[in-house]
C-alpha cells in the first residue's frame, strides 16, 4: 500500500517506511547517542540501520550498528557507512558470547522483529511476544526476574521492542519495569492504523545494587 510514509521513504532514500517509526521514537526520546553501539534485531531490509547510523553522528565519533536478521540483509548505501555490520542469524539462537566479538556491550537494543502474520490475532500476538521476549532477554537477561548484570545492554542503556498487542502485553511491560527507569508504550504515526503493533520503550537500564561492606 503506497501511503504517505511509503512515498516519504522513497523520496528521502529510506529502504522502508518503518524508518519513520524509529525516527519518531528517537525524536521523542533521544534513544541513540552519537558514537553509541546499537544492536538492531530483525534489521532487514535495513531502514532502521539507516536511521541508527545517521543518529551516530559523524564518522569520527565512532559507534556501531550491528543488524541481525534471519534473512540476508544488503546494507543500504544511503545513510549507512562502515560502522554498520550485519549478521544473518536467528535471534533466538544468539547469546552474549556469540556477539562478544563485535563490542563489549550495547548502549541500545532495538527489535522490530516479526513473523509473517497468520490471520489469528491471538496466535500472531503469541509469536510476537516470543520474539519481543527474546530481544529483551538478550538485552537484560531473564525479564521476569529482578535485575542482574546479565545481558548485552549497558547500564543506563535503552531498549525499543515491537510487540503485537495481546495476552501477555501487560505482564511483559510490568516485567520490564524492573529493569528500566521508565517504560513507555509508543504508537508511532507510521504504524498502520489497523495494526495492533506497539513499541515498548525502556529508558535507562537499571542494574542490581551491589552489596556494600562497612
Ligand atoms: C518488519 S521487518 C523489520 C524491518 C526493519 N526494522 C527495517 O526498518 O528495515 C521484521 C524482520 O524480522 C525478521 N525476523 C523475524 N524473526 C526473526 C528471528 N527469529 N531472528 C532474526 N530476525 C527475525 C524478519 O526476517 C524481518 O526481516
Amino acid at each position: 500500500m503506497q501511503d504517505q510514509f511509503f512515498k516519504q521513504a522513497k523520496a528521502q532514500g529510506y529502504v522502508a517506511r518503518s524508518a519513520f517509526k524509529l525516527l519518531e521514537i528517537h525524536r521523542k526520546y533521544r534513544i541513540i547517542s552519537p558514537g553509541a553501539n546499537c544492536l538492531d534485531l530483525g534489521c532487514s531490509p535495513g531502514a532502521w540501520l539507516q536511521v541508527a547510523c545517521q543518529a551516530l553522528g559523524p564518522r569520527h565519533q565512532g559507534g556501531l550498528v550491528l543488524g541481525v536478521d534471519i534473512t540476508g540483509t544488503a546494507i543500504p548505501k544511503r545513510y549507512c557507512d562502515d560502522r554498520v555490520k550485519v549478521l544473518q542469524a536467528d535471534a533466538r539462537e544468539l547469546n552474549a558470547q556469540k556477539l562478544s566479538g563485535y563490542c563489549k556491550g550495547f548502549h541500545v537494543v532495538l527489535s522490530d522483529m516479526c513473523h509473517a502474520t497468520m490471520g489469528s490475532a491471538a496466535a500472531d500476538a503469541a509469536r510476537s511476544l516470543e520474539l519481543a521476549t527474546c530481544a529483551a532477554t538478550l538485552a537484560v537477561g531473564d525479564v521476569a526476574q529482578p535485575p542482574t548484570s546479565q545481558g548485552l545492554l549497558q547500564a543506563k542503556g535503552h531498549l525499543v521492542v515491537k510487540l503485537l498487542q495481546g495476552a501477555g502485553t501487560q505482564e511483559f511491560t510490568s516485567d520490564l519495569k524492573q529493569h528500566f527507569r521508565k517504560v513507555l508504550h509508543v504508537f508511532p504515526e507510521a504504524s498502520r492504523q489497523e495494526s495492533r503493533e506497539i513499541f515498548i520503550v525502556g529508558l535507562g537500564r537499571t542494574m542490581p545494587r551491589l552489596a556494600t561492606h562497612d
